[in-house]
């Protein structure tokens, strides 16, 4: 058990392994950073290709090693695919077959390094493999407490028949004693769902897992705090009769020797107004696969009539997103709008002061980032996940707008280009509204001392399951 307790030393070691989606394993590394800096030693696994991209985010490089992980190829996934950015949506459940197959290197790695801890959110096997070196375990949720309280509980079990697909109906009801009315899916919404309790052969449905991941573990962790999802975190609590500890938001602080933001970002960035450029980011994945929901997108904030900086995955079907974009888009918003396929520096563009407004897909990560921002917020969530972060934060903290959709669910430039200048416009009531709630969000989140006092808590936590 690493030298924790052993000669006085209050040092835990811990081996971190996210599931292989870059939002997720962002989310793992700010966390490890935050046990680094307490003193604790940490083991990441990922896959080698996530490597490049994740290690500038290593604030403790002397404290966290990287532990590179092979995936094997599974028949039906993409040559050398490694993370959920190299794989289509419904090709999900291959990735975790092949992690899965890692199964005997995660063997090898606890039983040479015995770690106190081991962190893991989707191989539910962790448990018993880390059990036998004398780790505990913890399953960090790094997605919203009210996502996983819809669906991911004992309660929202459901009974496929013959492998027949739920209706809308029956995949939005919630579960029994679920604690909000805001935070729900419209039926049409639910059907982004399915995939939750589809069964495939050798590995169950995406419910199981989960389920079995939380059951399993010592105590369930979520990226959380009680200010926003209290009542959801009792509910997984009183659920699975395991202990529900929460990390708060979890993210980098500012650095002084940190990197700067791009040049050719920075420069194109200083150009407007303060306050007055679009960002619109949609996470890690490609997310928006239909190329018509990607033009309305771009088409959309074309009409605002405001600059604009869009950082997307191409749709399915092309290979780059200027392919995808309409005839004479791109002439016509030269000088004032970007729309490129590439990673940003996200957190630095948000913080920018020509940025005013995010058009964000709702991912957990992205969520809490512009929480502490003071940019405006539209809210395009693409599935089930998303929508629910989309809720809390339309509904229940009235924090921001979501688009609209018609009957079918797609959003339409119009829609897009209202709800951008809804919280742009000047004297725009609902504007000043979302900045009001907003401004007293980023204030109660960003008050030195509560993400610390949350991270505080959180090492005590871990300290007394260790030693328990
Ligand atoms: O170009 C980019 C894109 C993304 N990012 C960063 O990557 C992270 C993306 O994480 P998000 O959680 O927002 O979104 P992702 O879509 O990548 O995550 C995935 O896991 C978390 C879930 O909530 C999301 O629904 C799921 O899609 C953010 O920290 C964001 O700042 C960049 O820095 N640059
Ligand atoms: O779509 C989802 C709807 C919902 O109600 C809950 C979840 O939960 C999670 C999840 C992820 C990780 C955890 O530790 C717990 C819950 C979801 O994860 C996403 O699933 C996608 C499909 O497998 C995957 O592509 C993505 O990387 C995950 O973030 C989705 C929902």
């Amino acid at each position: 058990m690493g030298d924790f307790g052993s000669d006085g030393s209050s040092s835990m070691s811990v081996v971190m392994y996210p599931w292989l989606a870059f939002g997720h394993m962002t989310a793992f590394l700010h966390l490890s950073n935050k046990l680094a800096e307490k003193g604790h030693e940490i083991v990441f696994l990922l896959p080698k290709k996530a490597l490049d991209q994740v290690k500038p985010l290593n604030l403790y490089p002397n404290l966290i090693t990287f532990h590179t992980i092979s995936i094997p190829h599974v028949k039906g996934l993409p040559p050398g695919a490694e993370t959920n950015s190299d794989v289509p949506f419904f090709l999900t459940h291959l990735l975790a077959v092949a992690m899965n197959q890692t199964r005997p290197e995660e063997e090898t790695i606890l039983r040479t390094n015995k770690p106190d801890l081991v962190f893991y959110d989707s191989a539910d096997w962790i448990p018993e493999i880390a059990r036998p070196v004398g780790a505990k375990t913890v399953c960090y949720n790094t997605v919203s407490a009210a996502s996983i309280a819809l669906t991911l509980v004992p309660a929202a079990e459901r009974e496929i028949i013959d492998g027949k697909e739920m209706s809308a109906e029956e995949l939005a009801k919630p579960p029994l004693g679920y604690p909000s009315s805001k935070v729900v899916l419209l039926a049409r919404e639910a059907k982004t769902l399915s995939f939750v309790w589809r069964r495939h052969e050798g590995i169950g449905s995406f419910f199981d897992g989960k389920v079995t991941a939380m059951r399993n573990c010592d105590a369930i962790a979520i990226r959380t705090c009680r200010e926003t999802e209290g009542k959801f975190c009792d509910y997984i609590e009183s659920q699975y009769n395991r202990p529900v500890y929460l990390t708060g938001p979890v993210l980098p602080v500012d650095e002084p020797n940190k990197t700067s933001l791009e040049p050719r970002w920075a420069d194109w960035l200083a150009k407007f107004k303060p306050g007055s450029v679009v960002f619109c980011a949609f996470g890690s994945q490609p997310v928006v696969d239909k190329i018509d929901q990607f033009q309305e997108l771009c088409l959309g904030l074309e009409a605002t009539g405001l600059p604009f900086l869009v950082a997307i995955k191409p749709p399915s079907g092309v290979s780059t997103v200027e392919e995808a974009l309409t005839e004479g888009f791109q002439e016509r918003v030269r000088g004032r709008g970007v729309v490129y396929g590439g990673w940003v520096q996200q957190p630095m563009i948000l913080d920018h002061p020509s940025v005013g407004c995010f058009v964000s897909h709702c991912g957990f990560g992205s969520t809490w980032e512009s929480l502490m921002s003071d940019c405006q917020m539209v809210l395009v969530p693409q599935h089930g996940e998303q929508i629910l972060n989309a809720r809390l934060m339309a509904e229940e903290m009235e924090v921001a707008v979501e688009v609209e959709r018609e009957e079918n669910g797609w959003f339409s430039r119009r829609s897009l280009e209202d709800a951008v200048k809804s919280v742009m416009g000047e004297g725009s009531e609902v504007g000043e509204k979302v900045r009001k709630n907003h401004d007293k969000w980023r204030c109660v989140l960003s008050d030195s001392g509560f993400a610390d006092g949350y991270i505080s808590k959180f090492e005590q936590n871990l300290t007394d399951l260790v030693k328990s």
